[in-house]
């Protein structure tokens, strides 16, 4: 294979190795301007016979390139060239390089390695069948203190397979799930044993994902997983488990105890009845010093009892039998509550106030605020006997003014002849036309119980 430059020049020997600066091993340039023209020589000849190599095991694309030599740190090409008295010949090329591989072993045990491959090699057509390829390779493998079975082929063409038979008497290979060759020997050899990953250790088969997808490869790291969750599971229930990243004692789920109906041994429990007896406390002291009594305090003794009772703190008001469904969709009652200063967030719950004017809610209704329903754009919430909620929207929240239609107190589904109260779906005050000047029609809005 010849070249429009004169490769003696750059080639001394017949073979030689080129790293990653694409210089051949020894060369030495007398400027940096000779250097820099050397390179691109070299990455002339990679890429050429990078393509010949590909034509020849019928690849689309090539396997070898300027580039990719240029980008990696330990692959190495050896260059095989003769010098015919003009501008020199290149005869071909073996490519080497490590890989970080996972492969099965003889007892189909997957093995994590960073084994030498034969990543591509190639001898030109009018010169093969003629030793050269044996030299070439004799040559990497005292370069590099390598023996033949300890290397992992890519992919191997028959005319290698045939080659490294014949030559190095590799033929029985260990199979592979990847494109990789691997022969007899390869785990064998002193190297390749020191090349397996240090923490490679044995293999999960019972699990359903080596059923799956073959043999599991385990190293310290999932070993200590694993021994970690057995180590959980071994754990007795207790009320603090040793849990988390940071092993921190965690109180047993109160949540889990609740819906189980068990016992709650949570410490914060005394805590929470302590806050709630406080906030009776603030909530009748207030209504003792304001004239205008608000709330109760028949309504205030009633919430303390119920504080103290721990089912009542555990058992949410929705269940209990003594409340009625009431709607507050009255703008003014809820203007009123603002400017009674409750408590809105702090207190589990909050009475009404029973002496509004327009008001229809009985007493002892509770008042629920987002936090506590989960309900976003749920403005007001009054809850009772037959364990429905029912919300109002009482504000524009942040999309145009939303109209209800439906008074207070009477259900979604109510309708007479003259009004109809599905207040279900509403619109904001521009859409009062069917369509705009420009003819096109507004956007309506429809209010969803989880918006
Ligand atoms: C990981 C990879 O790189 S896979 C791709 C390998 N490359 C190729 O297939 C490209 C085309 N082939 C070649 O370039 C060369 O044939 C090479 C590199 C495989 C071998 O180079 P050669 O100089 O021919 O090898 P060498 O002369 O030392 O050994 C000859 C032996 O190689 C094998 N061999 C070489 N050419 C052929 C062939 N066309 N058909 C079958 N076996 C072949 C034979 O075992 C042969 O021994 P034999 O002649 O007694 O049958």
């Amino acid at each position: 294979m010849e070249f429009r430059f004169d490769i003696t020049k750059i080639f001394k020997e017949n073979i030689s190795r080129i790293g990653n600066s694409l210089l051949p091993n020894g060369f030495i340039a007398s400027d940096r301007r000779c250097a820099l023209d050397t390179t691109a020589y070299v990455a002339e000849i990679i890429n050429t016979v990078g393509q010949a190599s590909a034509a020849a095991q019928g690849l689309n694309h090539p396997v070898t390139t300027s580039d990719r030599l240029r980008n990696s740190d330990d692959q190495v090409i050896y260059l095989m060239t003769e010098n015919n008295g003009r501008s020199g010949l290149v005869l071909g090329l073996l490519k080497i390089g490590r890989k970080s591989l996972y492969v099965f072993d003889q007892n189909g045990d997957t093995r994590h390695v960073n084994a030498p491959c034969v990543l591509d090699f190639y001898i030109h057509e009018l010169r093969q069948r003629a030793g050269l390829g044996k030299v070439l390779f004799e040559y990497m493998l005292e370069q590099e203190n390598f023996t033949p079975e300890e290397l992992a082929i890519d992919r191997p063409s028959e005319k290698l397979l045939s080659f490294l038979r014949k030559h190095y008497g590799l033929s029985t290979k260990i199979p592979q799930m990847n494109n990789f060759v691997i022969f007899d020997g390869f785990f064998g050899s002193q190297k390749s044993a020191r090349d397996l990953h240090r923490t490679s250790q044995t293999y999960v088969t019972t699990s359903p994902n080596s059923i799956l997808f073959g043999p599991q490869y385990l190293n310290a790291e999932n070993k200590r997983r694993q021994s970690h969750v057995r180590s959980n599971h071994d754990l007795p229930l207790g009320n603090n488990q040793i849990n988390g990243r940071y092993g921190a004692p965690r109180p047993q789920c109160s949540l889990n105890q609740i819906i189980h109906n068990k016992e709650t041994s949570v410490e914060a429990e005394p805590t929470r009845k302590l806050m709630n007896d406080t906030t009776a406390d603030i909530i009748k002291s207030f209504v003792e010093q304001t004239d205008n009594l608000s709330v109760s305090e028949k309504n205030v003794q009633d919430t303390k009892q119920e504080v103290d009772e721990p089912s009542d703190l555990i058992t949410s008001p929705i269940s209990s039998s003594q409340h009625d469904v009431k709607f507050s969709d009255d703008r003014n009652l809820v203007d009123s509550f603002a400017s009674d200063n409750y408590n809105y967030n702090e207190s589990s719950f909050e009475t009404f106030d029973t002496q509004h004017e327009g008001d229809h809610v009985d007493s002892n209704k509770f008042r629920y605020n987002k936090r506590q329903t989960g309900k976003k754009n749920v403005s007001s919430i009054v809850v009772g006997s037959d364990e429905k909620i029912e919300f109002n929207q009482i504000s524009d929240d942040g999309f145009g003014v939303v109209k209800i239609n439906r008074p207070f107190g009477v259900p979604a589904s109510y309708r007479t002849h003259e009004h109809s109260y599905d207040n279900d779906s509403v619109h904001s005050r521009d859409s009062e036309n069917t369509h705009t000047a420009d003819g096109f029609f507004d956007l309506k809005f429809y209010s969803h119980p989880l918006w």
